[in-house]
């Protein structure tokens, strides 16, 4: 086991304000963790610092064994697959659905080449199986639901064989059926003893996928709570996350919140 992500006392100020407020933080390579958070509580923030695309006012980062400040980040940002809405804004609508994928091996988006290997096309179709839409390799990606685009955006994070998959808020927008779907696949790459650590950004219990592991719960860009999902997930570190008085249950693996009365 060894560790993915380290935040020690890591602080981000702008604007004058601590958006990150001495967070400590570690993640190791088997685990599966949630961070949660009402709006602007920092949760989108501390995914840039562990996709080493911020570094800390003060405070150590350290990310797949480096510290942020010491090491090149473009030879670690390859390490690292992120799955979010800013970059399915940016995939060509008439790109085919496998060429979203493979061109990921290229670190481009957008098809860029007329032939791509072989070996990877292949992986980029087993990878949209995995997801649960290997039949729509050959559709464009203007022509998928939202639903399918997240999927698909998580094959394209997992090609580059990842060891750290990073995703924020990947239910967001989606319907009831779409958001299922979703829980679903993420619950099969958690399971995955193979898959990447993952570190997945919600603003709502229902969408945490069985199997993960561990949570961390974010106020005003501090730490609430932090730890195995099990022991650290309840109606008291919920309430004072939200700052509103909040009752959980689970069922099944599944999560669900609503106001304590
Ligand atoms: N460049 C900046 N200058 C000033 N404030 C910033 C800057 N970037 C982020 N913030 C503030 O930092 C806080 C944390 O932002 P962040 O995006 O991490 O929150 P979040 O938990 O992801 O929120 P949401 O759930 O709404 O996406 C917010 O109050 C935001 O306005």
């Amino acid at each position: 086991m060894a560790s993915v992500i380290e935040l020690v006392d890591t602080t981000i100020v702008r604007g004058g304000q601590r958006i990150l407020d001495s967070v400590t933080w570690t993640v190791n390579d088997d685990e599966r963790w949630v961070v949660l958070g009402a709006n602007g509580a920092g949760k989108t923030t501390v995914l840039q610092v562990a996709g080493a695309q911020m570094h800390p006012t003060s405070g150590i980062a350290g990310v797949l064994g480096e510290v942020l400040g010491t090491v090149d980040v473009f030879e670690l940002q390859p390490r690292i697959g992120h799955a979010g809405s800013a970059l399915a804004e940016r995939v060509p609508r008439a790109e085919l659905v496998r060429d979203v994928v493979v061109s990921a091996a290229y670190a481009v988006i957008g098809r860029w080449r007329e032939e791509y290997d072989e070996l990877d096309l292949e992986r980029a179709v087993a990878l949209l199986d995995q997801v649960g839409i290997g039949h729509l390799a050959d559709r464009t990606f203007g022509t998928l639901s939202e639903g399918e685009r997240k999927r698909t955006l998580i094959a394209r994070a997992l090609m580059t064989d990842p060891e750290l998959m990073l995703l924020d808020e990947p239910a967001a927008g989606l319907d009831l059926g779409a958001r299922e779907d979703l829980v679903s696949t993420l619950a099969g790459l958690a399971a995955d003893p193979a898959a990447p650590a993952i570190v997945l950004v919600s603003h709502h219990v229902e969408e945490i996928p069985p199997g993960f592991t561990h949570v961390l719960m974010l106020r005003h860009g501090r730490v609430v709570a932090a730890g195995p999902i099990g022991s650290t997930l309840n109606d008291d570190t919920l309430t004072s996350t939200f700052e509103t008085p909040l009752t959980i249950t689970q069922h099944s693996g599944r999560f669900a919140a609503r106001r304590a009365s």
